[in-house]
Protein backbone atom coordinates (compact mmCIF):
# COMPACT_ATOMS: atom_id res chain seq x y z
CA UNK A 1 0.00 0.00 0.00
CA UNK A 2 0.99 3.54 -0.67
CA UNK A 3 1.38 5.28 2.67
CA UNK A 4 2.29 9.01 2.35
CA UNK A 5 4.48 10.28 5.86
CA UNK A 6 4.27 13.49 7.02
CA UNK A 7 5.68 14.97 10.43
CA UNK A 8 3.09 16.87 11.93
CA UNK A 9 4.20 18.94 15.20
CA UNK A 10 1.15 19.06 17.88
CA UNK A 11 1.79 20.81 21.16
CA UNK A 12 0.08 19.60 23.97
CA UNK A 13 1.27 22.12 25.91
CA UNK A 14 -2.42 22.90 27.02
CA UNK A 15 -2.73 19.54 28.62
CA UNK A 16 -1.13 18.88 31.75
CA UNK A 17 1.63 16.73 32.71
CA UNK A 18 2.14 16.15 29.85
CA UNK A 19 5.91 16.31 27.55
CA UNK A 20 5.90 17.89 24.15
CA UNK A 21 5.34 15.35 21.44
CA UNK A 22 4.95 14.41 17.40
CA UNK A 23 2.52 12.34 15.87
CA UNK A 24 3.00 11.09 12.84
CA UNK A 25 0.22 11.46 10.27
CA UNK A 26 0.57 8.27 7.95
CA UNK A 27 -2.29 8.72 5.61
CA UNK A 28 -3.23 6.85 2.27
CA UNK A 29 -3.90 8.92 -0.81
CA UNK A 30 -7.70 7.99 -0.92
CA UNK A 31 -8.08 8.30 2.93
CA UNK A 32 -11.14 10.40 2.93
CA UNK A 33 -12.93 9.56 6.14
CA UNK A 34 -10.73 8.47 8.76
CA UNK A 35 -7.39 10.54 9.89
CA UNK A 36 -4.61 7.88 11.42
CA UNK A 37 -1.67 9.60 13.30
CA UNK A 38 1.21 7.74 15.23
CA UNK A 39 2.38 9.35 18.84
CA UNK A 40 6.44 9.25 18.20
CA UNK A 41 6.57 9.40 21.93
CA UNK A 42 4.27 6.46 22.97
CA UNK A 43 3.86 4.54 19.61
CA UNK A 44 0.56 4.59 20.24
CA UNK A 45 -1.19 5.54 17.14
CA UNK A 46 -5.28 7.37 17.01
CA UNK A 47 -7.82 6.30 14.10
CA UNK A 48 -10.48 8.95 14.08
CA UNK A 49 -13.16 8.44 12.33
CA UNK A 50 -14.30 11.40 10.40
CA UNK A 51 -17.27 10.98 8.45
CA UNK A 52 -19.77 13.54 9.45
CA UNK A 53 -22.52 14.45 10.55
CA UNK A 54 -22.43 10.79 12.38
CA UNK A 55 -19.80 8.97 10.80
CA UNK A 56 -21.89 6.44 9.55
CA UNK A 57 -20.17 3.07 8.69
CA UNK A 58 -20.50 2.86 4.61
CA UNK A 59 -18.46 0.56 2.42
CA UNK A 60 -15.18 3.40 2.41
CA UNK A 61 -14.70 4.15 5.45
CA UNK A 62 -14.54 0.49 6.82
CA UNK A 63 -12.55 0.09 4.11
CA UNK A 64 -10.18 2.66 5.35
CA UNK A 65 -10.78 1.51 8.91
CA UNK A 66 -9.03 -2.03 7.74
CA UNK A 67 -5.90 0.35 6.32
CA UNK A 68 -5.33 2.08 9.40
CA UNK A 69 -5.89 -1.09 11.45
CA UNK A 70 -3.03 -2.87 9.08
CA UNK A 71 -1.06 -0.01 8.90
CA UNK A 72 -0.62 0.19 12.71
CA UNK A 73 0.14 -3.18 12.75
CA UNK A 74 2.68 -2.71 10.00
CA UNK A 75 4.23 0.10 11.89
CA UNK A 76 4.43 -1.89 14.99
CA UNK A 77 2.54 0.45 17.02
CA UNK A 78 2.19 0.10 20.47
CA UNK A 79 -1.51 0.11 20.35
CA UNK A 80 -4.17 1.29 18.84
CA UNK A 81 -7.15 4.48 20.01
CA UNK A 82 -10.16 4.75 18.05
CA UNK A 83 -12.25 7.99 18.36
CA UNK A 84 -14.08 10.16 16.96
CA UNK A 85 -14.11 13.90 15.32
CA UNK A 86 -17.38 14.69 16.36
CA UNK A 87 -18.01 16.22 19.52
CA UNK A 88 -21.52 14.48 20.28
CA UNK A 89 -21.55 10.86 17.91
CA UNK A 90 -18.59 8.06 18.32
CA UNK A 91 -20.54 6.49 15.25
CA UNK A 92 -24.01 6.12 14.49
CA UNK A 93 -23.55 2.57 13.70
CA UNK A 94 -23.87 0.88 9.77
CA UNK A 95 -25.00 3.08 7.18
CA UNK A 96 -28.99 2.34 6.81
CA UNK A 97 -28.75 3.45 3.22
CA UNK A 98 -25.91 0.74 2.02
CA UNK A 99 -28.77 -1.52 3.15
CA UNK A 100 -32.14 0.07 2.15
CA UNK A 101 -32.66 -0.44 -1.27
CA UNK A 102 -29.35 -1.74 -2.02
CA UNK A 103 -27.81 -2.78 -4.89
CA UNK A 104 -26.96 -6.08 -5.01
CA UNK A 105 -22.88 -6.03 -5.73
CA UNK A 106 -22.42 -3.08 -3.24
CA UNK A 107 -24.13 -4.46 -0.32
CA UNK A 108 -22.28 -7.72 -1.24
CA UNK A 109 -19.06 -5.88 -0.42
CA UNK A 110 -20.50 -3.91 2.18
CA UNK A 111 -21.02 -6.62 4.84
CA UNK A 112 -17.82 -8.24 3.69
CA UNK A 113 -15.80 -5.35 4.69
CA UNK A 114 -17.61 -5.38 7.86
CA UNK A 115 -16.76 -8.99 8.54
CA UNK A 116 -13.59 -8.64 7.71
CA UNK A 117 -12.88 -5.13 9.65
CA UNK A 118 -14.34 -6.47 13.06
CA UNK A 119 -12.69 -9.88 12.55
CA UNK A 120 -9.07 -7.53 12.22
CA UNK A 121 -9.77 -5.35 15.06
CA UNK A 122 -11.31 -8.07 17.12
CA UNK A 123 -8.18 -10.44 16.73
CA UNK A 124 -5.34 -7.59 16.56
CA UNK A 125 -2.26 -8.27 17.75
CA UNK A 126 -1.63 -5.08 19.26
CA UNK A 127 -3.53 -3.35 22.27
CA UNK A 128 -7.11 -1.64 20.97
CA UNK A 129 -9.02 0.93 23.32
CA UNK A 130 -11.48 3.16 22.06
CA UNK A 131 -12.30 6.49 23.39
CA UNK A 132 -15.89 6.76 22.72
CA UNK A 133 -17.17 10.51 22.42
CA UNK A 134 -20.35 10.52 21.62
CA UNK A 135 -23.22 7.84 20.88
CA UNK A 136 -22.34 4.44 19.70
CA UNK A 137 -25.52 2.69 18.94
CA UNK A 138 -25.63 -0.84 16.97
CA UNK A 139 -22.18 -0.85 14.83
CA UNK A 140 -20.72 1.95 16.89
CA UNK A 141 -21.14 -0.72 20.05
CA UNK A 142 -19.83 -3.19 17.64
CA UNK A 143 -16.31 -1.47 17.15
CA UNK A 144 -16.31 -0.94 20.52
CA UNK A 145 -16.80 -4.10 22.12
CA UNK A 146 -13.82 -5.45 19.57
CA UNK A 147 -11.52 -2.81 21.46
CA UNK A 148 -9.87 -4.25 24.58
CA UNK A 149 -10.98 -1.05 26.26
CA UNK A 150 -13.23 1.46 26.16
CA UNK A 151 -13.98 4.78 27.90
CA UNK A 152 -17.01 6.98 27.24
CA UNK A 153 -17.61 10.66 27.91
CA UNK A 154 -21.51 11.16 30.04
CA UNK A 155 -24.71 11.20 28.79
CA UNK A 156 -24.44 9.68 25.52
CA UNK A 157 -26.18 6.17 25.02
CA UNK A 158 -24.29 2.82 23.86
CA UNK A 159 -25.41 -0.27 22.92
CA UNK A 160 -27.20 -2.76 20.47
CA UNK A 161 -30.36 -1.43 19.46
CA UNK A 162 -31.17 -3.64 15.94
CA UNK A 163 -34.26 -4.94 17.21
CA UNK A 164 -35.99 -1.59 17.69
CA UNK A 165 -35.18 -1.26 13.55
CA UNK A 166 -36.97 -4.50 12.71
CA UNK A 167 -33.09 -6.38 11.80
CA UNK A 168 -31.27 -8.58 13.97
CA UNK A 169 -27.98 -8.21 15.62
CA UNK A 170 -25.97 -11.12 14.04
CA UNK A 171 -24.39 -13.80 16.23
CA UNK A 172 -20.95 -12.26 16.40
CA UNK A 173 -22.16 -9.12 17.61
CA UNK A 174 -23.58 -10.65 20.67
CA UNK A 175 -20.80 -13.07 21.16
CA UNK A 176 -18.14 -9.40 21.54
CA UNK A 177 -20.94 -8.04 23.88
CA UNK A 178 -21.23 -10.61 26.07
CA UNK A 179 -17.12 -10.68 26.80
CA UNK A 180 -18.00 -7.56 28.93
CA UNK A 181 -21.70 -8.22 29.89
CA UNK A 182 -23.53 -10.09 32.17
CA UNK A 183 -25.34 -12.92 29.73
CA UNK A 184 -28.62 -12.32 31.78
CA UNK A 185 -28.44 -8.55 30.77
CA UNK A 186 -27.16 -8.67 27.39
CA UNK A 187 -30.30 -11.10 26.48
CA UNK A 188 -32.46 -8.39 28.11
CA UNK A 189 -30.85 -5.63 26.73
CA UNK A 190 -30.54 -6.96 23.20
CA UNK A 191 -34.12 -7.97 22.78
CA UNK A 192 -35.47 -4.97 23.51
CA UNK A 193 -33.10 -3.15 21.68
CA UNK A 194 -32.07 -1.21 24.35
CA UNK A 195 -29.22 1.75 24.59
CA UNK A 196 -27.68 2.59 28.04
CA UNK A 197 -26.78 5.90 28.84
CA UNK A 198 -22.88 5.92 29.95
CA UNK A 199 -23.41 5.39 33.32
CA UNK A 200 -25.24 2.80 33.19
CA UNK A 201 -22.68 1.22 30.51
CA UNK A 202 -20.36 1.69 33.09
CA UNK A 203 -22.57 -0.13 35.48
CA UNK A 204 -23.17 -3.16 33.83
CA UNK A 205 -19.39 -3.38 32.71
CA UNK A 206 -19.97 -2.14 28.78
CA UNK A 207 -17.58 0.31 29.44
CA UNK A 208 -14.43 0.45 31.69
CA UNK A 209 -14.24 3.94 32.72
CA UNK A 210 -15.96 7.41 32.57
CA UNK A 211 -14.07 10.49 31.79
CA UNK A 212 -15.32 14.03 30.86
CA UNK A 213 -13.17 15.20 28.08
CA UNK A 214 -12.49 14.12 24.77
CA UNK A 215 -8.60 14.42 25.56
CA UNK A 216 -8.74 12.23 29.55
CA UNK A 217 -10.17 9.53 27.15
CA UNK A 218 -7.38 9.63 24.71
CA UNK A 219 -5.10 9.67 28.21
CA UNK A 220 -6.66 7.06 29.84
CA UNK A 221 -6.73 4.97 26.47
CA UNK A 222 -2.77 5.46 26.57
CA UNK A 223 -2.62 4.83 30.38
CA UNK A 224 -4.29 1.13 29.46
CA UNK A 225 -2.00 0.67 26.31
CA UNK A 226 0.96 1.58 28.37
CA UNK A 227 -0.06 -0.97 31.07
CA UNK A 228 1.33 -3.54 29.00
CA UNK A 229 5.04 -2.06 28.75
CA UNK A 230 6.71 -4.76 30.54
CA UNK A 231 4.73 -7.41 28.38
CA UNK A 232 5.79 -9.51 26.10
CA UNK A 233 4.00 -8.68 22.91
CA UNK A 234 4.29 -11.67 21.03
CA UNK A 235 3.16 -13.52 24.63
CA UNK A 236 0.34 -10.49 24.98
CA UNK A 237 -1.01 -11.52 21.66
CA UNK A 238 -0.95 -15.19 21.81
CA UNK A 239 -2.71 -14.85 25.09
CA UNK A 240 -5.39 -12.43 23.64
CA UNK A 241 -5.79 -14.66 20.75
CA UNK A 242 -6.57 -17.38 23.00
CA UNK A 243 -9.62 -15.72 24.48
CA UNK A 244 -11.16 -14.42 21.04
CA UNK A 245 -9.75 -17.66 18.55
CA UNK A 246 -13.51 -18.84 19.19
CA UNK A 247 -15.25 -16.34 17.67
CA UNK A 248 -12.96 -15.39 15.56
CA UNK A 249 -12.97 -19.15 13.65
CA UNK A 250 -16.58 -19.50 13.89
CA UNK A 251 -17.41 -15.86 11.84
CA UNK A 252 -13.88 -16.87 9.32
CA UNK A 253 -15.82 -20.02 8.47
CA UNK A 254 -19.21 -19.24 8.18
CA UNK A 255 -18.81 -15.99 6.32
CA UNK A 256 -20.48 -16.67 2.82
CA UNK A 257 -23.78 -17.88 4.93
CA UNK A 258 -23.38 -15.03 7.24
CA UNK A 259 -23.83 -13.17 4.27
CA UNK A 260 -26.19 -14.88 2.70
CA UNK A 261 -28.60 -14.57 6.15
CA UNK A 262 -28.07 -10.94 6.12
CA UNK A 263 -28.91 -10.36 2.24
CA UNK A 264 -31.92 -12.30 2.84
CA UNK A 265 -33.14 -11.05 5.87
CA UNK A 266 -32.61 -7.34 4.85
CA UNK A 267 -33.89 -7.76 1.63
CA UNK A 268 -37.27 -9.04 2.96
CA UNK A 269 -39.69 -6.51 2.25
CA UNK A 270 -40.96 -5.61 5.93
CA UNK A 271 -37.05 -5.06 6.69
CA UNK A 272 -36.86 -2.71 4.00
CA UNK A 273 -40.15 -0.91 4.89
CA UNK A 274 -39.62 -0.81 8.83
CA UNK A 275 -35.88 0.44 7.51
CA UNK A 276 -37.64 2.86 6.00
CA UNK A 277 -39.74 4.42 8.45
CA UNK A 278 -36.81 4.41 10.56
CA UNK A 279 -34.90 6.31 8.23
CA UNK A 280 -37.72 8.97 7.39
CA UNK A 281 -38.20 9.36 11.10
CA UNK A 282 -34.34 10.32 11.81
CA UNK A 283 -34.70 12.39 8.47
CA UNK A 284 -37.98 14.32 10.69
CA UNK A 285 -36.12 14.50 13.57
CA UNK A 286 -33.11 16.37 12.19
CA UNK A 287 -35.16 18.49 10.29
CA UNK A 288 -36.79 19.49 13.39
CA UNK A 289 -33.19 20.33 14.94
C1 LIG B 1 -29.99 -14.57 12.95
C2 LIG B 1 -30.00 -13.70 11.76
C3 LIG B 1 -28.97 -12.60 11.84
C4 LIG B 1 -29.05 -11.83 10.59
C5 LIG B 1 -28.30 -10.55 10.67
C6 LIG B 1 -28.75 -9.72 9.61
C7 LIG B 1 -28.75 -8.43 9.58
C8 LIG B 1 -28.18 -7.47 10.54
C9 LIG B 1 -28.19 -6.22 9.82
C10 LIG B 1 -27.74 -5.07 10.21
C11 LIG B 1 -27.12 -4.66 11.41
C12 LIG B 1 -27.01 -3.31 11.57
C13 LIG B 1 -26.36 -2.67 12.67
C14 LIG B 1 -26.41 -1.15 12.59
O1 LIG B 1 -25.45 -0.52 12.94
S1 LIG B 1 -27.80 -0.39 11.96
C15 LIG B 1 -27.61 1.32 12.34
C16 LIG B 1 -28.17 1.60 13.67
N1 LIG B 1 -27.98 2.95 14.04
C17 LIG B 1 -28.90 3.69 14.65
O2 LIG B 1 -29.98 3.24 14.94
C18 LIG B 1 -28.54 5.13 14.94
C19 LIG B 1 -29.42 6.06 14.23
N2 LIG B 1 -29.02 7.42 14.48
C20 LIG B 1 -29.29 8.09 15.61
O3 LIG B 1 -29.88 7.59 16.53
C21 LIG B 1 -28.81 9.51 15.69
O4 LIG B 1 -28.47 9.92 14.39
C22 LIG B 1 -27.58 9.73 16.61
C23 LIG B 1 -28.03 9.60 18.08
C24 LIG B 1 -26.47 8.74 16.31
C25 LIG B 1 -27.04 11.15 16.39
O5 LIG B 1 -28.07 12.10 16.57
P1 LIG B 1 -27.94 13.56 15.94
O6 LIG B 1 -29.11 14.33 16.45
O7 LIG B 1 -26.59 14.09 16.19
O8 LIG B 1 -28.01 13.35 14.37
P2 LIG B 1 -29.32 13.14 13.48
O9 LIG B 1 -29.97 14.45 13.27
O10 LIG B 1 -30.14 12.05 14.05
O11 LIG B 1 -28.71 12.58 12.12
C26 LIG B 1 -28.03 13.43 11.20
C27 LIG B 1 -28.16 12.84 9.82
O12 LIG B 1 -27.54 11.54 9.79
C28 LIG B 1 -28.48 10.55 9.35
N3 LIG B 1 -28.20 9.28 10.03
C29 LIG B 1 -28.17 9.06 11.35
N4 LIG B 1 -27.83 7.78 11.61
C30 LIG B 1 -27.64 7.18 10.42
C31 LIG B 1 -27.27 5.86 10.02
N5 LIG B 1 -26.99 4.88 10.89
N6 LIG B 1 -27.19 5.61 8.70
C32 LIG B 1 -27.45 6.55 7.80
N7 LIG B 1 -27.80 7.83 8.11
C33 LIG B 1 -27.90 8.13 9.41
C34 LIG B 1 -29.84 11.15 9.72
O13 LIG B 1 -30.86 10.57 8.93
C35 LIG B 1 -29.61 12.61 9.40
O14 LIG B 1 -29.67 12.73 7.99
P3 LIG B 1 -30.17 14.09 7.27
O15 LIG B 1 -31.59 14.31 7.73
O16 LIG B 1 -29.24 15.16 7.75
O17 LIG B 1 -30.09 13.78 5.81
Amino acid sequence: MNIIRTVRSVAFSSIPNRTLSTTRSLSTPSAQYTAFEVNDKTGIATLTLNRPPVNSLNLELLTEMRNCLKDAETNKCKGLIITSSSNSVFTAGLDLLEMYQPQDERVKSFWTALQSMWMELYGSKIPTAAAINGHAPAGGCLIATACEYRVMLPNFTIGLNETLIGIVAPKWFVSAFLNVVPRRVAEQAITQGKLFTTAEAHNVGLVDDVVNTKEEAIAKCEQFIGSFKNVNPYARALTKQQFRIKELQELEQQREKDLQIFLGLIMQPSVQKAMGIYLEGLKKKSKKQ
